[in-house]
C-alpha cells in the first residue's frame, strides 16, 4: 500500500495525477475489485442466477443512496459546468437506463415486487450505504467525488476486460452500462475533477480524500465478496 504523501509521490511518478495517486494508494484492494472472480463470472457468462439475484437486489439498495449522493454532487460542485455534468448524469443514467435495467433484470430473475420492497442490506451493503450517507451529509465536494469516482472507475476497470458478450441480457447489459465511450468520458470527468481540486487541498485534506477513496475501494471488494458467497 502506498503511504507516500502526494507531493513526494508526484515528483517521481510517470503519471503524476492526483487520481492516479489515490488509485495506487488503494492497492491491493483496487486490483482485488477489478480482477474479482465475481466480475470475471459476469464477463464470461458463468455468474449463477441465484448470485446475480442477490447481487442486483443488494445493488438496488445501493442505487438509492448512490442517486442521493449524485444529488449532493449537484449541490456541492464548485463550478457551474461541473454541476451541470452531474445533473445530466443524474437525469439520464440513473433515471432512465439503469432503473429500466433493474426492472427488466429482476423480472427475468424471478424477483417479485414484494421481494424488492422487503430487501434488507447485507453487512457489506450497509457499510457502503453508511459511507455514502457520510459523504452526502458532509457536503464536502472532495469526499463526495472520491466515493463517486471509486464507484464508477473501479467498475470501468473490470468491465474493460470484456471479451465476447454473454448471451444473457442480465449480464451483457450490466457490462454495457459500465463500458463504452460515454461511460469512459464520465469516469474521465470524475478523475479530472479530483485531479483539479486534489493538489490544491492542504495536506490534511488530501489525506482525508485518500482515506475516503481507500475505504470506498475496500467496500467495493467486500460487496463483490458478498455477492460471490453462498
Ligand atoms: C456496489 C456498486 N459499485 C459500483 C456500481 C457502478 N455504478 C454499482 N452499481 N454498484
Amino acid at each position: 500500500m502506498n503511504a507516500v504523501p502526494f507531493d513526494t509521490w508526484s515528483a517521481q511518478a510517470p503519471d503524476p495525477r492526483f487520481s492516479a495517486w489515490l488509485r495506487e494508494s488503494s492497492e491491493p484492494d483496487w486490483s482485488a475489485v477489478t480482477g474479482h472472480p465475481f466480475a470475471t463470472a459476469i464477463l464470461d457468462g458463468t455468474a449463477a442466477r441465484e448470485r446475480m439475484r442477490r447481487y442486483l437486489l443488494q445493488d438496488l439498495l445501493f442505487l438509492d443512496r448512490w442517486t442521493a449522493l449524485l444529488g449532493a454532487a449537484v449541490a456541492c460542485a464548485d463550478t457551474f459546468p461541473g454541476r451541470l455534468t452531474f445533473a445530466r448524469f443524474l437525469g439520464q443514467t440513473a433515471a432512465e437506463e439503469e432503473a429500466s435495467y433493474f426492472d427488466r433484470a429482476l423480472d427475468a430473475l424471478g424477483v417479485t415486487p414484494g421481494e424488492r420492497a422487503s430487501a434488507r442490506p447485507e453487512p457489506a451493503t450497509a457499510d457502503f450505504l453508511a459511507l455514502m450517507d457520510q459523504a452526502r451529509s458532509s457536503q464536502d465536494y472532495p469526499s463526495i467525488l472520491a466515493v463517486l469516482c471509486v464507484v464508477e472507475w473501479s467498475y470501468l476497470g473490470w468491465a474493460s476486460r470484456a471479451g465476447e458478450p454473454p448471451a444473457d441480457f442480465v449480464l451483457r447489459e450490466w457490462i454495457d452500462l459500465h463500458e463504452g465511450p460515454d461511460f469512459r468520458a464520465w469516469v474521465g470527468f470524475l478523475r479530472g475533477e479530483l485531479d483539479r481540486i486534489g493538489p490544491a487541498l492542504p495536506d490534511e485534506g488530501r489525506e482525508h480524500v485518500r482515506a475516503v477513496f481507500r475505504r470506498a475501494v475496500r467496500l467495493e471488494a467486500d460487496f463483490f465478496d458478498m455477492a460471490a458467497e453462498g
